[in-house]
């Protein structure tokens, strides 16, 4: 075997708690993740030379160490002392610095591809402890499915799938940086959105208790410093979404819809006024 394809999914927050800030300068978190069927498709082919090569089609991204998959495979290179290299193809699909985790996801399907690749044999959760080293968001989109992820982001407790559902993904036109809304959050008088409860209603395949738990600390930051992804929100909600959140730290807005009719009504609405919108399904498992 000398190529190697694998799937890139994107995840969404259904719930982001910010607990405290650390001394690592990280803040602790929980949060309720879960897989949508909007992915990138990362190939991987062998190379004899001791080298990484990175190319990239559909989206802009950076085509160098700064790529979180040539990352992911120069840390298995150097911690396995590999001696082979790699070619990295990435068709992008997944909308670039939108809060739905491309990136990790990315770099995740490049450690469970150079697993097979390079036969190293590693566990899941041997890779899923690598990837945090590369990004918070790495060790979940590791295992996809739907779990709660504690820690910095990093510790992940497997929860079951929520009720299947459609998902409106609605993106304006900027770029967010984690690094910037972390940062900028203000953790006194924070209203705490309920993860325990979210994770119980997931469990309980309660769909609409899934959607009045809805809710992420991060868009005290973000929907004030861009006022378009409240603009989005409140479109998504006036049009007909069940229910609406911002997804990690923004831009992307996400809507929940148990009828197809309707998601397809909001999805025409919107495609008014916003240019990137994606018809999607909670992949859950
Ligand atoms: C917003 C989320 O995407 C939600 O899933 C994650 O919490 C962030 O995950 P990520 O993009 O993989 O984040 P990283 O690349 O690890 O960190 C980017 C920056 O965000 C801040 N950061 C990130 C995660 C965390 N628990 N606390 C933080 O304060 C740190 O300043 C860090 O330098
Ligand atoms: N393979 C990649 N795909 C997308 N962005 C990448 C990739 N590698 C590095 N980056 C860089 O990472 C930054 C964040 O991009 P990404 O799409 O991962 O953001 P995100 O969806 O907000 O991630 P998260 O939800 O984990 O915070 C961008 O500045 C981008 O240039």
């Amino acid at each position: 075997m000398n190529k190697v394809s694998i799937k890139a999914p994107a995840k969404i927050n259904l719930s982001l708690d910010a607990l405290r800030k650390r001394e690592d300068g990280f803040h602790e978190v929980a949060m309720v993740m879960t897989t949508v069927d909007l992915a990138d498709r990362i190939e991987l082919t062998l190379l004899e030379a001791d080298e990484i090569k990175i190319e990239s089609s559909g989206g802009f991204v950076p085509l160098d160490d700064r790529n979180l998959a040539f990352q992911a495979a120069l840390l298995l290179k150097k911690t396995f002392n590999i001696k082979k290299g790699v070619n990295i193809h990435i068709s992008k699909h997944i909308p670039v610095a939108a809060g739905l985790a491309g990136g990790s996801s990315d770099a995740a399907a490049t450690l469970k591809g150079l697993n097979e690749l390079w036969k190293l044999g590693l566990s899941l959760d041997e890779l899923a402890e690598l990837g945090a080293k590369i990004g918070s968001d790495v060790s979940f989109c590791v295992y996809g499915g739907t779990a709660l992820a504690t820690g910095r982001g990093e510790k992940i407790h497997h929860i079951s799938s929520p009720p299947p559902c459609w998902v409106l993904l609605a993106k304006p036109p900027i770029g967010v940086s984690t690094g910037e809304v972390y940062r900028n959050l203000k953790l006194h008088g924070l209203e705490h959105p309920d993860v325990e409860g979210m994770v119980k209603a997931i469990e309980e395949k309660d769909y609409d208790q899934i959607c009045n738990l809805l809710g992420n600390v991060l868009e005290s930051v973000t929907l004030k410093m861009y006022p378009e992804v409240k603009h989005i929100k409140e479109q998504m909600m006036r049009l007909g979404a069940d229910a609406v959140l911002m997804s990690g730290s923004g831009p992307t807005v996400f809507g929940l819809f148990q009828h197809e009719s309707r998601l397809q009504r909001v999805y025409n609405g919107l495609r008014g006024f916003c240019h990137e919108v994606y018809a999607v399904r909670l992949l859950g498992e």
